[in-house]
């Protein structure tokens, strides 16, 4: 029997954007509290309606669509980092996006944020201690000199999104969820980066990754699921996923 790891049953997101207006007054302002509806100049952004669908232990899941389609939503919202408006969303274990981002600190060496990182994953200092080289040297931030001892804010983005990767990859998790990380190494990261997507589907867990780069999907994943417009488009099979995707995007 295969093994759920995330259940999305009727997912709805909805932003809540204040765009200034006029505030009214105190009576007005209760009104609106007890009636339930928004204020004037609060926007209503539904980025995410009515999305389902079951994960299973061992897939790796590419999220795609056109920009601002809901993918990031989706993922933050499986993540627990975004409340659901209506519908559930059930998982096993803690899922994980792509660990540590809100985490790392720009002013500190990324040697302290491989540290803080791994605190923010749950790993014990005894196992980041064991693991820290292997991280630094996954990264390749150490490639043109000693950037390790060197504050983030130092690093090109391409270096910081390695680094975060490479933090997020070196714990197993029971559900990983990488939002375009993998686009921004260069090819031999993301050749490191796939044989480790590889590696951590085959220890059981499930990998979503969101990307914009469809040849990425092809490489990486073995199912898909396409967004347009916060609704689920289709899903099934990468493969005809993106063949279907590709041939609405050549048409729109
Ligand atoms: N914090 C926010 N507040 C209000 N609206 C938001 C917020 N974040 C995203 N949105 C809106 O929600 C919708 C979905 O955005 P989201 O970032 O999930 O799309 P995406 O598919 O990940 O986009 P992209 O491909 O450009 O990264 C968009 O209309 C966006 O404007």
């Amino acid at each position: 029997m295969a093994d759920p790891t995330v259940i999305a049953d009727d997912v709805h997101v909805v932003y809540k954007v204040h765009s200034g207006g006029r505030k009214g007054g105190a009576t007005a302002a209760l009104g609106r509290l007890l009636s339930r509806r928004p204020g004037p100049g609060v926007r209503e952004v539904h980025a995410v309606r009515g999305v389902s669908f079951t994960a299973y232990r061992g897939e790796a899941i590419g999220l795609i669509g056109t920009n601002g389609s809901g993918k990031s939503t989706l993922l933050k919202a499986i993540a627990g980092l975004q409340p659901v408006t209506r519908g559930r969303v059930y998982s096993q274990g803690r899922p994980s996006l792509l660990g540590v981002n809100a985490a790392l600190m720009n002013d500190l060496s990324g040697e302290r944020n491989v540290i803080l990182g791994g605190l923010a994953m749950g790993m014990s200092r005894g196992q980041i201690r064991e693991r820290y080289q292997g991280i630094v040297d996954f990264s390749g931030i150490n490639e043109k000199g000693d950037f390790a001892s060197l504050p983030m804010r130092t690093y090109s983005s391409g270096m910081g999104a390695r680094l975060r990767f490479s933090i997020a990859a070196a714990k197993d998790h029971d559900v990983l969820m990488i939002d375009e990380a993998l686009a921004t190494g260069d090819a031999a990261f993301q050749r490191r980066s796939q044989k480790r997507v590889e590696e951590l589907r085959e220890r059981a867990g499930t990998v979503f990754l969101v990307s914009h780069g469809i040849a990425t999907v092809r490489a990486t994943c073995d199912r898909a699921i396409w967004l347009e417009s916060g609704v689920l488009r289709m899903d099934g099979p990468a493969a005809e996923v993106c063949d279907a995707y590709e041939a609405f995007t050549r048409r729109a």
